[in-house]
């Protein structure tokens, strides 16, 4: 049996899939198999609240689709790998959990791509993130061209698009590309820091906020706000809503089960 290139770790409540690709995490179709794989074992785990999603090694956390796979590449086959690696990217932003990616060196192209997928990005000062894929004669074919704009905004996207050009993480954070930024050797940390913090509050409710946040994005602003009163009514029937305010009123931390 091969070694898995993509692993699930779960400890309280906090799932951690692990791309590991040496040298660099690089995202070959079997290295986007197994991530698909691993989605899957946390999406349907009622007892995972968050997934922190990562690379191993402290070189790149993911640095882009597997360059190797390119020169054999038709037109059918690159779409097919395009529509593979977007399908695994929006599971992941589909995930009804928070999934924080930990950035710990190099996310270019689909590693990038992988981290937009993502909530929230958090990612080590050493980090190095962007779109190179006009280098080789590609555009971003994972979600980059369609998530890109959506958190740096248009122009800036395609001056990193057109230029290739990699931004430090300061950077990044500016831009509005990644969250947080901490120091080196410390974003796993920050990583299950912010987990523990989100695992701390109604998981459903927290899950429900994030389907009315992405699902809201490009609906008229009535819908968007009728869309929340419905699921702000859907968790009043919720048991963690009942215990979540019983908890406040008895002055003490609530007992939630995701119920
Ligand atoms: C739909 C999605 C499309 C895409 O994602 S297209 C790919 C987008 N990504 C890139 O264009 C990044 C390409 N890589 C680089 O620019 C550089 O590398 C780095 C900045 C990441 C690191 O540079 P340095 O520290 O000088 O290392 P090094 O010698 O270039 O790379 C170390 C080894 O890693 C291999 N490698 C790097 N990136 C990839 C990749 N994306 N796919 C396959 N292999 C890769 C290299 O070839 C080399 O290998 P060896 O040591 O055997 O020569």
């Amino acid at each position: 049996m091969t070694e898995k290139m993509a692993t699930v770790t779960i400890a309280e409540q906090v799932a951690t899939i692990t791309i590991n690709h040496p040298p660099v995490n690089a995202l070959s179709n079997q290295v986007l198999q197994d991530l698909d794989e691993a989605v899957a074992q946390v999406e349907s785990n009622n007892d995972v609240w968050v997934v922190v999603i990562t690379g191993a090694g402290d070189k790149a956390f993911v640095a882009g689709a597997d360059i190797r796979q390119f020169p054999n590449l038709n037109a059918a086959d690159g779409e097919k790998m395009a529509a593979f690696g977007q399908q695994v990217f929006s599971r992941i932003e589909g995930l009804n959990k928070p999934v924080l990616a930990a950035i710990d060196g190099f996310a270019l192209g689909g590693g990038c791509e992988l981290a937009m997928a993502c909530d929230i990005r958090i990612a080590s000062a050493k980090s190095k993130l962007g779109q190179p894929e006009v280098n080789l004669g590609v555009l971003p074919g994972f979600g980059g061209t369609q998530r890109l704009s959506r958190l740096v905004g248009l122009g800036k996207a395609k001056e990193l698009i057109y230029t290739a050009d990699m931004v430090d993480a300061y950077e990044a954070q500016r831009i509005g590309l990644v969250e947080k930024v901490v120091e080196e050797g410390s974003v796993l940390d920050a990583a299950y820091a912010m987990a523990k913090k989100i695992i701390a509050k109604g998981p459903l409710a927290v899950a429900t906020s994030k389907q009315a946040i992405d699902k809201g994005w490009d609906l008229p602003i009535e819908q968007g706000l009728a869309l929340e009163a419905k699921l702000f009514g859907e968790l009043c029937e919720s048991e963690d809503q009942k215990e979540g305010a019983k908890a406040f009123l008895e002055k003490r931390p609530a007992d939630f089960k995701r119920k």
